[in-house]
């Protein structure tokens, strides 16, 4: 269900520019131009996710609508044309997410992009090291009203017990002088167990010495803040560190998952399994490594269409997750898939694979007006002691043998040649 954004503006061209963001990004909107109209507004209905609220209204020069949406609880952005410290000063004074100062089209992008954290820091944990209970209160609510999940903790230990029990914690911030277990002596603890792309780390000192910033990030943090520190700053450093993290993740992403299938790539299939091959090996786990090949993909694209293709390739994907989901699967180029996975004997991973093979042959796809046949070839090899790049060639001999013993069927290296 899409969210609900309140905009107080009285300049239509303003309030017109502010719906297209506000539809752009999903949220259901609202307008109101004046302070009377938000009252009647929020009279009826307070479920709003996020607010715009122009500084100046006709009936409200001095920003008297920022306390009144503010009072129903609903996280607000303000839109300023004035530009005075003093005004500055009366809006911060005010638990706001944010102010934009309304000088040029770069106020609209920036608003975009608060509105779309305001959606997005849901799934991102923050948390917040301090012993100073008013220190921690503090962060804790500039964070949540930027909408982040917070965590706290009183010293280095809790924090660490903390890191473990939530897994969306992204980033810590971490006063530098506590008991048990300081800042940096956390920072390095941290960066045992998590790498920069995984977690950022912010310092925070109150001392005035400028050498705690070079500790800090020389022990492995990735920012530092000195006490105090006014609310923009603050943000925009949050904002930053979420966002560098949120870029790792997708160039890892794009690097190692397959566009079209979702699967991991070849890149991804080496890298894991050449892991866990030597423990299944050690542990004397049952495995095997399969190649699974869709029999004349040409056709279909050549018949229907490179995007029935496509679609053939997907519903691959989806019956490889139905039927090997516990598996490390993985789309290697083309038509070409495959398999690394455990099980209690070489008859039961066989028979998973059949089941797959023989799903997929009765089964019909449609496709636009087209209804699909296709079927599968698989070539496997069970509990190799090769390498896994050889396993891999051993998988792939095997299923030249099914393609040339007809297709839609299995082989196993080693048995079936
Ligand atoms: N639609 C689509 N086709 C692809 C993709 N990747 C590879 N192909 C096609 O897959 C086909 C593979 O052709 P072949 O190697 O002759 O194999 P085949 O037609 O599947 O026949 P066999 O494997 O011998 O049963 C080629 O036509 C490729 O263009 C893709 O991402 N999308």
């Amino acid at each position: 269900m899409s969210k609900q954004l309140l905009v107080v503006e009285d300049s239509k061209p303003i309030a017109r520019v502010i719906r297209q963001i506000g539809e752009a990004l999903n949220y259901q909107v609202t307008i109101a131009t004046t302070l009377a109209e938000v009252e009647g507004i929020l009279q009826g209905k307070t479920d709003f996710f996020a607010a715009t609220i122009d500084y100046a209204l006709p009936d409200a020069p001095n920003g008297e609508a920022i306390a009144c949406v503010l009072s129903h609880g609903i996280p607000s952005v303000v839109m300023t044309g004035k530009m005075d410290e003093a005004t500055r000063q009366q809006i911060l004074a005010q638990p706001v997410v944010d102010y934009i100062p309304k000088e040029n089209s770069q106020a609209f992008l920036y608003l975009k992009r608060i509105l779309h954290w305001q959606i997005t820091n849901s799934s991102t944990g923050i948390l917040v090291v301090d012993d100073s209970l008013a220190a921690r209160n503090y962060v804790s609510q500039l964070l949540k009203r930027r909408n982040f999940n917070v965590y706290l903790a009183n010293d280095g230990v809790q924090a660490l017990e903390r890191l473990k029990q939530h897994k969306d914690i992204k980033l810590v911030i971490t006063d530098l002088e506590m008991p048990i277990m300081d800042g940096i002596e956390l920072t390095n603890e941290i960066r045992k167990i998590y790498s920069r792309d995984q977690l950022a780390i912010i310092g925070i000192s109150g001392a005035d010495n400028g050498m705690h910033s070079a500790r800090f990030i020389k022990n492995g943090a990735d920012d530092f803040l000195r006490k105090p520190f006014c609310p923009e700053e603050f943000y925009c450093r949050i904002t930053q560190n979420i966002e560098n993290l949120n870029n790792i993740e997708q160039i890892q992403k794009a690097a190692n998952i397959d566009y079209l299938t979702d699967l991991p790539n070849r890149r991804a299939f080496f890298s894991k399994a050449e892991q866990l091959v030597p423990q299944y090996t050690k542990r004397n786990m049952p495995y095997c490594v399969a190649m699974l090949d869709i029999d004349f993909l040409k056709k279909i694209n050549d018949n229907y269409g490179n995007d029935a293709g496509d679609h053939v390739l997907k519903v691959m994907a989806l019956y490889m997750r139905k039927h090997l989901g516990s598996g490390l699967l993985a789309r290697l180029g083309g038509e070409e898939f495959a398999v690394l996975m455990y099980g209690t004997d070489e008859d039961q991973l066989y028979t998973k694979l059949d089941d797959l093979r023989r799903d997929i042959s009765v089964s019909q796809l449609t496709f636009e007006e087209h209804h699909i046949v296709f079927n599968i070839s698989v070539g496997l090899v069970c509990n190799s002691t090769e390498k896994f790049a050889k396993q891999l060639n051993q998988a792939e001999s095997a299923l030249y043998n099914a393609k040339e013993n007809g297709r839609n069927q299995m082989s196993v290296f080693g048995v079936d040649d």
